[in-house]
């Protein structure tokens, strides 16, 4: 299992960055690599992100000691998985679950061992898997599509006509720290999350997902007033700091999955930003 840890940067450091420096800090791509599991511990909010895509063998979610300091994995963290390819099977400690296509497991704090396996080879699941600290156990729970919390907004005038579903969030089941979910467009709308927001008091982070090759998005970030961006590709995810905007538009059809980390679990405190402050 690899693990790459990244250290927070300061946003007076950011305004000077050059293409490749936020690429580096910013960036993680091509989160599924077949038959392993690839990490990201970035020390905003302690957040972990990553991908397992198991195809010939069952992947164990080990704990690198240097990286996360204990002995299991799910020791002192809670973890949010979402199934983006075909179905699979998560094992916790000694229960198994079978997870389609969308679908989402929330693993508490101290639930075991975890690992993964694909039902079909040819047809390999890819489980995107987010995780921060915790200090409380809920239980593990498996949530599906139906139960997810719906959320349209936009309209098709501002081509951002979308449904947040909202999997792993205190509408759905109990967590520590931890809200997910997966974000839908429209055919035809492109933008997401503009008008944009902040939230100081919480990270995220993006997956970007169901794009064809040759298809882009062009990610927005850095503070309000001092605006940057990231070209991403299918399955390129990106880290969010607090200070940090994060809206994007496709060249083409896409859709994402954010997760949060931080000082609240509360969906909606967020900092919008008014269009005249962009720059
Ligand atoms: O703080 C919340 C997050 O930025 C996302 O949930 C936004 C999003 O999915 C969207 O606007 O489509
Ligand atoms: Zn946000």
């Amino acid at each position: 299992m690899a693990i790459e840890v990244r250290q927070v940067c300061h946003p007076d450091a950011v305004k000077r960055f050059d293409t490749d420096e936020l690429r580096k800090h910013f960036l993680i791509e091509k989160v599924f690599v077949k038959d392993e599991v690839k990490l990201t511990y970035s020390h905003i909010d302690r957040i972990v992100v990553g991908g397992a895509m198991p195809v010939n063998s069952k992947l164990e979610l080990t704990a690198p000691f240097s990286a996360i300091g204990t002995n299991s994995f799910m020791d002192r963290r809670e973890l949010g998985i979402i199934n983006i390819g075909n179905t699979g099977k998560v094992t916790v400690g000694n229960d198994t679950f079978e997870i389609g296509n969308r679908e989402a497991l929330y693993v508490g704090m101290k639930a075991g061992e975890v690992s993964f396996a694909s039902n079909d080879p040819a047809k390999p699941a890819k489980f995107y898997l987010v995780s921060t600290p915790a200090h409380h156990t809920y239980p593990t729970k498996k949530v599906g599509m139906a139960e997810a919390k719906k959320m349209a907004v936009g309209d098709q005038e501002h081509a951002n006509k979308r449904v947040i579903n909202q999997l792993i969030h205190p509408n759905v089941l109990e967590t520590c720290q931890l809200v997910m979910g997966l974000t839908y467009f429209e055919a035809g709308s492109m933008w997401n999350t503009m008008p944009c927001h902040t939230h100081d008091r919480r990270c995220e982070a993006y997956l970007y997902f169901d794009m064809d090759a040759e298809t882009r998005v062009v990610h927005l970030m850095g503070e309000p007033t001092e605006t940057r961006h990231l070209m991403i590709s299918n399955e390129d995810a990106i880290l969010c700091p607090g200070w940090s905007i994060h809206s994007g538009v496709g060249t083409a059809s896409y859709a994402f999955i954010w997760a949060m980390g931080g000082d609240n679990i509360d969906y909606n405190d967020m900092d919008m930003v008014p269009m005249q402050t962009l720059r």
